[in-house]
């Protein structure tokens, strides 16, 4: 929880109806911070998240040297090339943000000087060797807490080597994370993963110039090649689009346009399962910016039905579970999830967040496994007394569970929300007709 608790009692609706634009990508507009910096000359973004976890990323490369400005609309920043980052005076605080972290262990490997990460409670909880073990392979010297599984982490700069590795998980966190050391990296890095995560690092890297070669499950970079600043334009966030298309498909008599939402397609498991549960959403306008698919997403109130999600969907849909998990509790029938064991070490334990949340508010019957859940379906909720866990999409999530509740929910503690998506309640009650 947050130093100062946040609760907020979320109200039922009668439907949702109308446009709204949500704000920008996280994943894209940490790289878009990170290849600014590294790169030569300026690199300007607009429709850059101004949420928590951002701000951390921005902060770190300030206190690095980078001069980043931000006039409210445009983040200039002045790029100072892939050997101008100086040694930080203090620790890094990477706040709650898990991507700030691990693709910064892997940037901080390469250089010349000595750096210690760190982050809030959460944070300082979520698994590091998954980093810090391959950054080791290639000759990075990285201590921490726990044999130097946890932040913080202390990292003494250090020349690199290229090495051809098989991630056991597909983490777009992990294949970031080396390929920014690979920028310092002797010869090639390459990565491989069991199923493709997002390539949002991939598209950056081409569009800022790197000399990288990306495949079906992976990428190879090799090093040394400058970067040269861009101008970037971060699409709407699909994560943060997703809370409204499930408030939308299950409150009966709504319809709601998103516009200008990212559609990447190692991102777009959410709509592929909202879908196949019988969702109506069309996608419109399908255009690319700044080497992005993007699109406006059209959503009706549907009739949902349980399905069975697993394989290669989920991490495509891997932040989207706890939206997925509200969908399922009021869909006909059973909803499987597997292969998800990825949501047991976010911010929070995701699907046990999600199972007593949801049996706290009158789902039917839930149960957890190992890599996932089972839960079935019921006609309506009830209300009550939730937790967000600290956990920003577990809030968001439970604040769409509320709108289909016949009670009010109560949840402890919102302040969370602004680390992906400042201003979702004001449009939320934007597009509520209550
Ligand atoms: O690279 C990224 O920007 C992210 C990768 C995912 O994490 P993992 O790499 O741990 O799957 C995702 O959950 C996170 O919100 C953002
Ligand atoms: C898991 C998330 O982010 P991170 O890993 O960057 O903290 C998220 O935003 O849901």
């Amino acid at each position: 929880m947050h130093e100062h608790a946040q609760p907020l009692t979320v109200a039922p609706v009668q439907k949702l109806q109308g446009e709204l634009a949500v704000p920008g990508d996280k994943s894209i507009s940490h790289r878009s911070i990170m290849l600014g910096s590294l790169a030569q000359g300026i690199t300007r973004i607009s429709n850059f998240l101004r949420g928590e976890d951002n701000f951390s990323t921005m902060k770190a490369f300030r206190s690095m040297g980078v001069p980043i400005e931000d006039d409210g609309q445009t983040v200039t920043v002045h790029g100072v090339g892939l050997h101008g980052l100086k040694e930080p005076g203090d620790l890094l605080d990477c706040g709650n943000s898990g991507t700030t972290i691990r693709l910064m262990t892997g940037l901080l490997s390469g250089q010349s000087f000595f750096s210690v990460l760190t982050g809030d409670q959460y944070l300082r909880k979520r698994p590091m060797k998954r980093v810090v073990e391959p950054l080791a392979r290639m000759g990075a010297q990285i201590a921490g807490r726990g044999g130097g599984t946890l932040a913080p982490l202390a990292i003494t700069g250090a020349s690199l080597s290229g090495i051809d590795y098989k991630s056991p998980i597909a983490s777009a966190q992990v294949k970031s994370a080396l390929m920014l050391a690979g920028l310092y990296a002797a010869g090639e890095t390459k990565v491989t993963e069991p199923s493709l995560s997002r390539d949002h690092s991939e598209r950056m890297f081409r569009f800022f110039g790197a000399d990288l070669d990306a495949f079906s499950n992976g990428v190879a970079v090799r090093g040394g090649r400058e970067l040269k600043g861009q101008e970037i334009v971060v699409p709407g966030d699909i994560s943060s689009a997703a809370f409204f298309l499930v408030a939308a498909l299950i409150v009966p008599g709504s319809e709601l346009l998103i516009r200008n939402v990212g559609v990447n397609p190692t991102r777009t498991g959410v709509i592929d399962i909202l879908k196949a549960m019988g969702g109506d959403i069309t996608l419109q306008d399908q255009r690319e910016v700044s080497g992005e698919p993007v699109a406006d997403l059209l959503v009706r109130s549907s009739r949902l039905k349980g399905i069975e999600i697993g394989g290669d969907l989920v991490p495509r849909a891997i932040d989207e579970f706890p939206a997925i998990c509200v969908a399922a509790a009021v869909a006909e029938g059973t909803t499987t999830i597997k292969d998800a064991k990825e949501l047991r070490v976010k911010e929070t334990d995701r699907i046990a967040a999600m199972a007593s949340n949801l049996r706290t508010v009158g789902a039917g019957q839930i149960d957890e496994t190992d890599d996932g859940m089972i839960i079935q379906g019921v006609e309506s909720l009830s209300g009550g007394t939730v937790t967000s866990c600290g956990d920003h999409r577990i809030a968001m999530s439970l604040s769409v569970a509320a709108l289909v509740c016949k009670n009010e929910v109560q949840i402890d503690d919102v302040s969370c929300v602004a680390t992906s998506f400042p201003g979702f309640y004001e449009l939320l009650a934007k597009v509520a007709v209550r």
